[in-house]
């Protein structure tokens, strides 16, 4: 993992947008720092400027005034192959061309760039790997031979391609059903890792940006600043009536998205056995062990079926025999996402590791556990305040 980060410090100051015809600023007077290789959501109402801000740091839109710069150098001073260098762009419905292919796509701004065929081909393979699209199978589809995921996804390869140190994404996964959602993001999470790019996103979901920033800014009308903080800190004291109103209720819960399972201590003691074991052996392994739920791993260690051992002396073999795995969460997922998985399975939740691996089952106690603690700690830090 690179330590030091790729992307680049932004800065807005005193940043205004009137839009011609209209009364009053869509943005009016903003200042803010975005730090270096940190992602920074914008959050606010419908209307309130949050996309004519973004749209500002790559010139989509010019600020009637104000500056903005990237790593000190002013925005407006850069010219259009810098700026496609600088800065990546991904918008709700992935914004892809339809007639051209997911290579194609991926390879725009290498192609206006002019980047040699060879240099574009390997960056579009690499990029399709980075974001989980397999090239032989991917690479000549067109987007709407695509599920909306995966054009997600190739929306976000397309704004690494120049590996730009600045990333804007506007809504990038507003479009994609819950499920879809929460594993893409747990991917950018994963990319940002090793990636330590500076990210704008703007959302209207508040669990989206307490899940994904480093720091969030709950944005007012004509993008007024109403807090700027870290998710731990908007959660523990929203700053005023407007900020508590977005942050809603439950807020001990939605602590929930603020801690990853790695974070928790999950158990591993579960028996595992390769799909091909007979299930007679199975079933004695069992037995011997008393356990009465045993789990089913494909030859890549990734879990498949959950089986039971009064299940097994009719079963002829263990690929069919008792229950496949509905959903299951990463080590990289939230505790919210654990929570919901728990629920939907009825019982223990599979984790698993970046390939997809098992690497052990995380439980009801452990979450509850979890709240507990932290009610225990925004207790104390209130008593402590007061
Ligand atoms: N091209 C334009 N011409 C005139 N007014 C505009 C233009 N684009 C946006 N506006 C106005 O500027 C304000 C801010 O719009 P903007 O799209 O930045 O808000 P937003 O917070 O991103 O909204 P949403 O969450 O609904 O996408 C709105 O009042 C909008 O009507």
């Amino acid at each position: 993992m690179a330590d030091t980060p790729s992307g680049a410090e932004i800065q807005l100051e005193n940043v205004t947008k009137r839009y011609p015809g209209n009364a009053e600023a869509a943005v009016d007077d903003v200042t803010m720092t975005i730090p270096a290789g940190k992602i920074v959501i914008l959050v606010g109402p419908s209307g309130c400027g949050k996309t004519t801000t973004m749209r500002m740091i790559n010139r989509l839109i010019e600020p009637t005034s104000g500056r903005i710069t990237i790593d000190g150098e002013d925005v407006l001073a850069l010219n259009g192959d810098v700026l496609r260098r600088k800065i990546g762009y991904a918008i709700q419905q992935a914004g892809l061309f339809p007639h051209f292919t997911v290579a194609q796509n991926i390879g725009v701004v290498p192609g206006l760039l002019k980047w040699n065929r060879k240099r574009i081909d390997d960056r579009v393979d690499e990029l399709m790997d980075l974001v989980g699209l397999d090239p032989a199978e991917f690479r000549g589809r067109y987007p709407r031979q695509l599920s909306g995921g995966q054009q997600q996804r190739v929306g976000v390869a397309r704004a690494l391609a120049a590996d730009p140190p600045v990333l804007l994404m506007d809504e990038p996964f507003g479009a994609v059903d819950p499920i879809t959602r929460g594993s893409l993001q747990d991917e950018l999470l994963r990319l940002q890792e090793d990636l330590r790019k500076t990210i704008v996103f703007v959302t209207h979901d508040f669990d989206e940006a307490v899940k994904l920033g480093d720091k969030i800014a709950v944005l007012g009308e004509k993008s007024s600043i109403q807090q700027y903080d870290t998710p731990e800190a908007i959660l523990a004291n929203p700053a005023n009536d407007m900020v508590a109103g977005f942050v809603g209720a439950g807020a001990s819960l939605k602590q929930l998205t603020l801690l990853r399972v790695r974070d928790v201590t999950y158990s591993d003691s579960t028996l595992t056995v390769p799909v091909d074991t007979s299930p007679s052996d199975l079933r004695a392994r069992m037995l011997d062990k008393r356990a009465t739920y045993a789990l089913t791993l494909d030859h890549r260690r990734r879990p498949l079926r959950w089986v039971h051992v009064r299940e097994l002396s009719s079963a002829a073999s263990l690929a069919a025999a008792g229950r496949a795995i509905g959903d299951s969460v990463s080590t990289q997922s939230t505790l919210q996402d654990a929570l919901e998985a728990i629920l939907a399975e009825g019982g223990n939740a599979v984790v698993t590791g970046s390939r997809g691996e098992y690497v052990g089952t995380i439980d009801i106690t452990t979450v509850t556990d979890t709240i507990q603690q932290l009610r225990t700690e925004h207790v104390e830090s209130e008593s402590v305040e007061s």
